[in-house]
């Protein structure tokens, strides 16, 4: 496991201290080149190589009719994502990001985790080795995205699980939600939370709600760690399935980035438990790793000005 240098992150900070600026004056740029820096274990951070993972999967809850779009969108974006014409491609493209899909048995459902596991623990164990295999180990930085029809409320119910409250404080309209599916998908986490209360390590919480792809996310996160891969995360249903790590460890999610503050209103409750503040906040509501795709181009100017930048001995200024 790789973690933080202290050495490269305060090489980064001197060297911030001696570019022609005033000091502190590129604000949040500045700190997201030190980040780099640390994570990277390297004083000046590069991005040649930026790996976008888009985990898709299908779940067995969207039988309780929490979800305003059908399940056969989930198959029919993933053809989408291949044929390029979803947001996450073109966003991918100006970010200079390479997206690879992982279609996850979109055959076979999770069952619904108001009636059992979601997940039985050799799919479980698959699904989180599907993760860790997918990540390039060559990567500089890596993207972690979704797409799977009711996962804003799997994701409402693995925020409860991990980090406590009620159903109704993390689930939101997700897709569109009306008042009728709204009070169904409370319902829905609410049955799942009663079923499953005994769910105490990252494993049985995976387990209990699913699916496949927030497992996936699980073991890409976990092997970025290793490799010393910086993360950007992506919205809601992404940090939800990310955050399930810090039952077991507390520090899991230090190499990761929350890309965006998502318009769905349990991403600020999670973002406020997360202690990590996101690159940008453009009420985008999609997944994907939209929002995550966006923030790599802030993270590509941070690290354009980190090195290309004069310093003050350099240009003669002071
Ligand atoms: C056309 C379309 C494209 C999407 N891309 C991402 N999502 C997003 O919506 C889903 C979660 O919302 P819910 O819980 O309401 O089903 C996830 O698949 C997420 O990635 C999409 C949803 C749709 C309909
Ligand atoms: O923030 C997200 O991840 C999100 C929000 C709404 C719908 N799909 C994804």
């Amino acid at each position: 496991m790789k973690e933080f240098d202290d050495a490269a992150a305060t090489k980064a900070r001197n060297r911030q201290a001696e570019l022609t600026k005033p000091p502190g004056s590129l604000g949040r740029l500045e700190t997201l080149a030190e980040f780099m820096a640390g994570w990277q274990g390297n004083a000046r951070p590069r991005i040649d190589r930026a790996q976008a993972l888009v985990f898709a999967g299908n779940h067995g809850i969207t039988a309780q009719g929490v979800n305003p779009f059908p399940p056969e969108v989930t198959a029919q974006m993933v053809a989408n994502f291949e044929a390029g014409g979803a947001a996450i491609n073109q966003l991918c493209r100006v970010a200079g990001a390479d997206l690879s899909v992982v279609a996850m048995d979109l055959d076979r459902p999770t069952a619904d985790f108001t009636q059992g596991m979601a997940l039985e623990v050799p799919d479980l164990v698959a699904s989180i080795q599907t993760g860790k295999d997918a990540v390039d180990p060559d990567a500089d930085i890596l993207l972690l995205g979704e797409m799977g029809i009711g996962n804003s409320t799997v994701a409402a119910a693995l925020a409860a699980a991990t980090f406590g409250g009620t159903a109704a404080d993390w689930v939101g309209p997700g897709t569109g939600a009306d008042e009728a599916i709204m009070q169904r998908k409370i319902a829905a986490v609410d049955a799942g939370l009663k079923r499953h209360k005994g769910a105490a390590s990252a494993a049985s919480i995976l387990g209990s709600y699913g699916g496949r792809e927030q497992a996936a996310i699980c073991g890409a996160v976990i092997r970025a760690r290793e490799l010393g891969i910086p993360v950007i995360l992506d919205g809601f249903i992404c940090c939800a399935a990310a955050g399930v790590l810090m039952v077991n460890d507390r520090n899991a999610l230090d190499h990761c980035l929350i890309g965006h503050a998502s318009a769905e209103p349990g991403h600020r409750r999670l973002i406020a438990v997360l202690k990590k503040e996101p690159v940008v906040g453009l009420d985008m509501r999609l997944g994907e790793g939209t929002g995550a795709a966006v923030a790599l181009l802030i993270l590509r100017a941070a690290l354009e000005c980190h090195n290309g930048m004069a310093t003050f001995a350099e240009a003669g200024i002071g």
